[in-house]
């Protein structure tokens, strides 16, 4: 469990600055929708886990820093100048982020020397990538209306003190991150590495995963999106196999260590007859094991569809080795292990068997952001100006309890987020599909 002294925010020094927003928060407490810079966010919400930490004062359990605007800021806006990187796979909502990002600077703290740096990481390091560009309102304007990132992105290690000797040779104040668990253990580091050389320098993050396995920030940007794109072709599936006979659907959605996108998607509608994700064991073989089970779905049905998150099953084939530029395994390939045995299956006990098998693949991240998303990314930039103009650093923005919280990266990347198997999302899934509880 994290502690209050772990959730205690690091800020680059005393804020002496009149915030240009002092006047909006001026005479607002806290109250039902807003939570003021004195107060604090509960993690605990609901009275028996509030109840367990026993004795302990109000002011002694873990909670978080309120996101949103000060009366006094750290930074001089006249003075401030900004990065921007995306780092790591394509997210729904990127380029809404930035623009918000963009927007909020200009409009509210009339910061105007803003530089977007090209292709993640590679883009802070001198002659890795091509030159950064200048962001302005005008440049900003209509890039939501396109997936990705205007800025680029990449995977891949890059040389942390060079970063910071580049930030400092371009005379940055702030650098906003917007990457997944890989680019926010960067971000420390090059939070780290400028306070260990006493720089005032501002590293805040915006989380971004379509996998949504980022603890304690509530949920991810873009991940509604991209579990709606999946769900289009969990019908399609649904369509297919009910036309066929001995119809089975096979729909292969990325997750590598959380099957968040693969329970959304299948709940979105009803379609989906199997969920297989990474976070609950399930066998092929056996009386309860998946192929046993299918095939008696498809005799009582006429046909099944199975969602399968791209990390599920990882332990039924050989182990892989192999590991992309960032360091992040990659995953052996379950779906075509999984849709020989159903052949070989269905063969040996001579069923009928039409098998059609999709990928929506990068179709569900490359997509814009849609409104709720929009709206999403367009709050979390306008909360990270805000900390990062407060002098706040090694932080990422989040929405635990649906409260715009400062969280510190330390803890974001301790642990990945996963799907709870005793939680009320799994028992959602095993409700809307009637899967087995268990098929170990
Ligand atoms: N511990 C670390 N220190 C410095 N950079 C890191 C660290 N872990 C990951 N990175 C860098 O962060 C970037 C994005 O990481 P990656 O895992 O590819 O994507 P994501 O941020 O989406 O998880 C890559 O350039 C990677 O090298
Ligand atoms: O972009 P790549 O290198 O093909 O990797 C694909 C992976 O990226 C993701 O889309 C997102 O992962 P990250 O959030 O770590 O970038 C995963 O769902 C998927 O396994
Ligand atoms: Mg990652």
């Amino acid at each position: 469990m994290v502690t209050l002294e772990e959730l205690q925010v690091r800020t680059l020094g005393e804020c002496r600055y009149d915030s240009p927003l002092a006047d909006y928060v001026a005479s607002r407490t806290t109250n039902a929708y807003y939570v003021a810079e004195t107060d604090r966010v509960l993690i605990d919400d609901t009275i028996s886990l509030l109840a367990a930490r026993g004795e302990t004062p109000l002011t002694e359990v873990p909670s978080f820093e309120p996101g949103g605007p000060r009366r006094k800021i750290f930074f001089d806006p006249k003075k401030t100048k900004v990065g921007i990187v995306t780092c790591g796979g394509l997210c729904p909502g990127l380029n809404d982020v930035i623009r918000a990002i963009v927007l909020e600077l200009f409009e509210h703290y009339g910061v105007t020397d803003i530089t977007g740096f090209k292709n993640g990481y590679a883009g802070l390091v001198p002659g890795k990538s091509p030159d950064p560009i200048t962001l302005t309102p005008a440049f900003v304007e209509t890039i939501t209306d396109r997936g990705g990132t205007v800025l680029g992105s990449s995977r891949g290690s890059q040389n942390v003190p060079q970063i910071v000797d580049n930030l400092v040779h371009r005379e940055i104040d702030i650098l906003f991150v917007i990457g997944g668990d890989g680019s926010m253990r960067g971000a420390h580091a090059i939070a780290e590495e400028a306070l260990s050389r006493e720089l005032d320098i501002a590293v805040v993050g915006v989380p971004k995963t379509i996998d949504n396995d980022i603890p304690l920030i509530g949920t991810s940007f873009g991940f509604q999106t991209a579990y709606a794109k999946a769900a289009e072709s969990i019908k399609g599936a649904r369509v297919e196999v009910e036309a066929a006979i001995g119809g089975v659907g096979v729909v292969k959605v990325m997750g590598r260590a959380a099957g968040f996108i693969a329970c959304y998607a299948a709940l979105a509608n009803h379609d989906a007859d199997f969920v297989l994700i990474p976070e609950v064991p399930f066998n092929l073989q056996g009386e309860n094991g998946l192929l046993a089970t299918l095939r008696k779905r498809v005799k009582e049905r006429g046909s099944a569809v199975i969602v399968l998150a791209e990390g599920a099953g990882q332990d039924l084939i050989p182990a892989s080795r192999r590991k992309d530029a960032s360091g992040n395994t990659v995953l052996g390939d379950f779906a075509g292990f999984l849709r020989a045995q159903i052949a070989r299956d269905f063969k040996d006990h001579d069923e009928p068997l039409t098998l059609r098998y999709f990928d929506p693949g990068y179709m569900i991240r490359s997509v814009p952001a849609d409104a709720a998303d929009s709206v999403y990314c367009t709050r979390l930039a306008q909360a990270a100006v805000h900390a990062a103009m407060a002098g706040r650093t090694d932080m990422v923005i989040g929405r635990p309890r649906h409260r715009f919280a400062h969280v510190p990266i330390s803890v974001v990347v301790k642990n990945t987020q996963q799907v709870n198997p005793d939680g009320d999302l799994w028992l959602s899934v095993l409700e809307s599909t009637a899967q087995p509880f268990d098929m170990s």
